[in-house]
This record gives C-alpha cells, structure tokens and sequence, in this order.
C-alpha cells in the first residue's frame, strides 16, 4: 500500500534547527509499495457477467459491437448507438433560440441542462529537507491534493429546478510542498434537486446547436429539416461499459477523463526527461509506477460512469451520490526514495478532472395524473378534491406548469395525490400547443385519468384522440384508467338522444366498459359525484397508496 501521511503532522518550522518528520517514508516503506504493485487481474475486476441488453428499455438503441473483449481492467466495452433526441431536450434549445432559458409559470422549471465540472488534481512537489548541517536531505515533497467532485443528492424542500445554477465548477487540487504537506483538496459542490428528478448524461448544447445548423444547411432540401427529425434521424455513437455501479441492469455510458497515459505524467527538475529515461534506475521506476497509474485509471473507469438511462432520484438521497469525481493529486517526489534512487528530482502530476452537460428532468411524483384537451375542467376538478388551488379560466391553457394535489378521504383516512397537467391537443407530439414535454410529470403515475368535457359536441372522439397523442392504447393500458365525463351539468335543456349530455355519456360509457375502464359522469362546478370519485379512484390503486 502507498505510504501515505493520514495525520499530517509536518510543520514548519521557525527555528533554525528543523527536524526531519518522523513519520517520513523510509527507503523500505517505498520499495515495500513498490515491489507490492501488481498487474490488475480482470477476473477479479468490478464486471458483470455476459449480458444480453434489452435494447428500448426506456429509448431505443443498437449495439454495434458487443464481444467479450475486455480492457486490462476487466471491463466490456459496449459500443452503442441511439437517436440524438435522448441526449438533449429539444424543448431547451428550441427556447434557447429564442434567447428564452426557460418556460415557466412562476418558478417552475423542469429541465435544465447544466455543465459540470470536477477539479483537476494538485501535482506532487519536488523538494528536499535542508537545515543548518545538510545542503540537501531526503526527499519531502509532498503529494497534489486531490480535486473536488460534483455531488448530487434528492430532497423533499424544492420542487422546482428553478435554482439550479446553468455552470457547476468544483475547485481544483492544490500542490504538494515542502515538509511533506499535500496540497489542499479541492472545493466539492452539491447539487440539490427536488425528488423526482432524473439526471441523465447529454450533449453539450452548443455543439447540437452548431451540428444542427450544419444539416440545416445540408443541400438535401427533400429532408424533413425540423429540429425534431434532424435530431431523431441522427445517431450517436456511445463508448458505453458493463458495470453493476448503480446496480441497474443497463449499460452505463463511460466519460473520459483525458489524463495523461499509464506510465507518464512526471514533472522533472534540474535534469531533462532524455536523462532520466535513459537511466536504468529510472526506466524500472517508472515500469513499477506504471502499476499504481492502472490502479488509478481503473478506479476512474469505474468511478465514471452514468447509466444510459439516468440516475432516477426518486427517493430523498440519504447521502449524496458522486457524479463527477476530482482528479487524484500527484505522489510528491518522497514517495520515490529507494535505494538505488537517493536523489529523486521527479514528481506526478495531477490527474485531471471530468466536464460534462447533464440534463436534469424533474418529473413529478403522484398517484394520478390528470389528461384532457385545455378547458376540459381538469384544474377544476382537481381544485375540488384536493388541496391544490390551481389556476382556473375559460380560456385554454390556464395551466401552464404541473399542480399537485393531495386527496384525502376523510380525518385518519388514506390520502392519494393527483398531478394536473397543461391541456393535451390534436399534433400534441408533434410540439403542437405545449407538446407533449409534460408528460414526465404523470409518467411515474399509475393511474391515468383522462377528464373529457361533455360540454363538447364529441367527447368520444376527443378522448381517441388524446388516447392517440400520448402513445396509443398500448401505452395507456400499462397504467391503471379512469375516464371522467366534466361538466355533466351543461346542457340540461336537451334532455334526449345522442347530441344530449346524457347521450354523449352513454357512449362514452360503452366504450369504456369494453375496454374494462371505470367512467363516471361529475360537475367539479356544483361537487356532484366528487366523493364517489374519490373513493373510486382510491379503489383502483388497489386500495392501496405506495409513499
Ligand atoms: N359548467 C361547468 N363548467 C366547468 C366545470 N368544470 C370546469 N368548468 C369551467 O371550464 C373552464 C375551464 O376549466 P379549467 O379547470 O381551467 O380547465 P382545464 O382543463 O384545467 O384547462 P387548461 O388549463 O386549459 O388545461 C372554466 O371556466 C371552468 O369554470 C363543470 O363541472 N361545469
């Protein structure tokens, strides 16, 4: 093991006799590490087992190669590619042209892209002891401090990236020096975010912006050159590895750090790098020195990674998850006496640091989500069973950011939540009206609940439609359905036939009974029907609410 100095207790001295410290690395402490330093053996690196990844989990991607060839270090690189869409939010840049940073009602945002960046590692000090009797002693160059590392950790106090910060640079390492003091370890930074947020690995956005603009410009003009299809058609290629370290079962994107190569990274004084690698003494230190760069470097392969699909922070983190780890300072030039070598005017450098854009997605957390066209009455409705007040108007698109409200089903009764969120229209998933970009916030949700307004002349067709827009039958059907026919109290003139309140609401019910999907007609205005609702949709979690 490295002899290092756990308790530094070097001082500097004042008086004119300084003393050597004691706890200093002997010759045999450093030929001890030395000799200890072994060839990694992979069977017993940090690897998973021979995987056969289910491609579209949460996105689709293709393996372009995926063989058993593993690294020294015993990990398999995958080589991967998925649509550029699932590496950038096209909500972000489309506001980002319009120097709009972000879409908000009051302070609500949630997405943000921000870069980060962990500290580059102090390098190691090249120094020898001296006093009064000896012009030069052992060496006591001290090591690099190490760099800080990004933190991220999930909390119950915020509900809103609003305050996220567009730029997070942790403080780099400072240098070894003299009397065996390691240089300062770099500043780390905490991220807080609200639970719920997933935080996933993606591109700088300015270098989407520049490579969009280039296919805008592409002389192909039969191209579909919306920024959507430019960056669905498009690939990117991923360097990703089989790793178990968020023990998800995907494959997790590997970051690069750019350090310098196993075996280099020193810093010479006095003599040239030519001399000291044409000294025997020097080639078999470095040789052995190489040993602990791998260890170094595998310690970061591992450390450096993100799954494909994100770190899913939807529980309030106990203790802070590192994202982006510091680099590790350089050994100072005491590490390197031995006894062939009793002058060593060399060091390490530092190891550097990793930057890289991360997107942070806040997607809510409710036992419900509400769907319907604008005006439907979802805000309405929800108002009237929970404990939300959400915006209300007679106009479309009253609501422009998520609400969640709490039901309650009586004093010591079980509670469920409900998100609301903005009015869903025909070309939703074509960016039509607000898109489609809010639904993250009911995508946790097991129940869905589409609000249909029979103040409409067809709400059959209006809930097709939405059924349509936000991925067809197949997906609504992986989630727990309820359809509520808003607005019962409209029209009470007509009392018969098809073009009646009731008439809409009958096949509306046929409909949904073929299906197996529970439907009740209510009026959020006068609170009919809103107990039985409740309790109905209680019922369909099961009765059974998951906190
Ligand atoms: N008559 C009647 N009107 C209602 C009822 N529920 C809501 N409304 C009215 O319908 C209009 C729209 O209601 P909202 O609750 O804002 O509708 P929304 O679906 O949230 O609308 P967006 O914010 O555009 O998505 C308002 O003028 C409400 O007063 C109801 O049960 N009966």
């Amino acid at each position: 093991m490295l002899p290092r100095y756990y308790c530094k207790v070097s001082i500097r001295l004042n008086s004119t006799f300084s003393k050597i410290v004691e706890n200093a690395p002997k010759i045999s402490d450093n030929e001890n590490w030395l000799n200890s330093l072994e060839i990694p053996n992979p069977a017993s690196s940090l690897i998973s087992g021979n995987k056969s990844w289910k491609t579209g989990d949460k996105f689709p991607f293709e393996i372009i190669s995926n063989n058993d060839a593993r690294n020294f270090k015993g990990q398999r690189f995958i080589d991967l590619k998925a649509s550029l869409r699932y590496f950038t939010s096209i909500n972000y840049l489309q506001e980002f042209n319009k120097h709009k940073h972000k879409r908000s009602q009051g302070n609500f945002i949630d997405v943000r892209i921000v870069k980060c960046k962990s500290g580059i590692g102090g390098n190691g000090c090249i120094s020898f002891f001296r006093d009064a009797n000896r012009r030069i002693g052992p060496p006591d160059g001290g090591d690099g401090g190490d760099g800080g590392s990004i933190y991220i950790q999930a909390v119950d106090s915020m509900d809103s990236l609003a305050k996220l910060k567009t730029t997070y640079i942790a403080g780099d390492g400072e240098n070894g020096a003299t009397d065996q003091l390691d240089g300062a370890v770099g500043k780390d930074i905490l991220i807080k975010v609200p639970r719920g947020t997933v935080v996933h690995w993606c591109m700088d956005p300015k270098k989407v912006r520049e490579y969009v603009q280039g296919k805008l410009q592409d002389s192909d003009a039969t191209k579909d050159k919306s920024l959507r299809s430019i960056l669905e058609n498009n690939m990117l290629e991923l360097k990703c590895v089989a790793t178990d370290r968020y023990r998800q079962d995907v494959p997790h994107i590997q970051m690069f750090r750019n350090s310098y190569e196993v075996g280099e990274g020193w810093i010479y004084k006095g003599q040239t790098e030519e001399f000291h690698t044409s000294k025997d003494w020097f080639k078999d230190l470095k040789e052995k020195v190489k040993l602990y760069d791998y260890d170094l470097e595998n310690a970061e392969h591992y450390q450096d990674t993100i799954p494909l699909f994100g770190i899913d922070l939807d529980e309030v983190s106990n203790e802070p998850i590192c994202l982006l780890k510091g680099g590790k300072g350089g050994l100072g030039n005491m590490h390197f006496l031995t006894s062939l070598i009793r002058n060593p005017r060399f060091c390490k450098v530092g190891r550097n640091g990793l930057e890289q854009h991360f997107m942070f997605e806040l997607k809510s957390i409710a036992d419900f989500g509400l769907i319907g066209l604008p005006n439907a009455g979802k805000s309405t409705l929800l108002g009237a069973i929970s404990n939300a007040r959400p915006r209300i108007g007679h106009w479309e698109f009253t609501t422009l950011c998520p609400t969640i409200g709490t039901v309650s089903l009586g004093i010591d009764e079980p509670t469920f939540t409900v998100a609301d969120i903005p009015g869903i229209i025909e070309g939703a998933s074509q960016d039509k009206g607000l898109g489609l970009e809010f639904l993250r916030h009911i995508e946790r949700s097991r129940g869905w609940v589409f609000v249909i307004s029979l103040e409409r002349p067809d709400p059959l067709s209006d809930l097709e439609l939405l059924i349509n827009e936000v991925g067809g039958l197949e997906k609504v059907e992986t989630k727990s359905i309820m359809v509520i026919c808003s607005k019962a109290d409209v029209h009470p003139e007509v009392t018969a036939g098809p073009e009646s309140t009731r008439g809409k609401y009958i096949k509306m019910e046929e409909f949904c009974s073929r299906r197996g999907w529970e439907t009740m007609p209510i009026s959020a205005l006068r609170g009919e029907n809103l107990e039985i609702l409740k309790m109905k949709m209680f019922q369909s979690l099961g009765g059974r609410v998951e906190r």
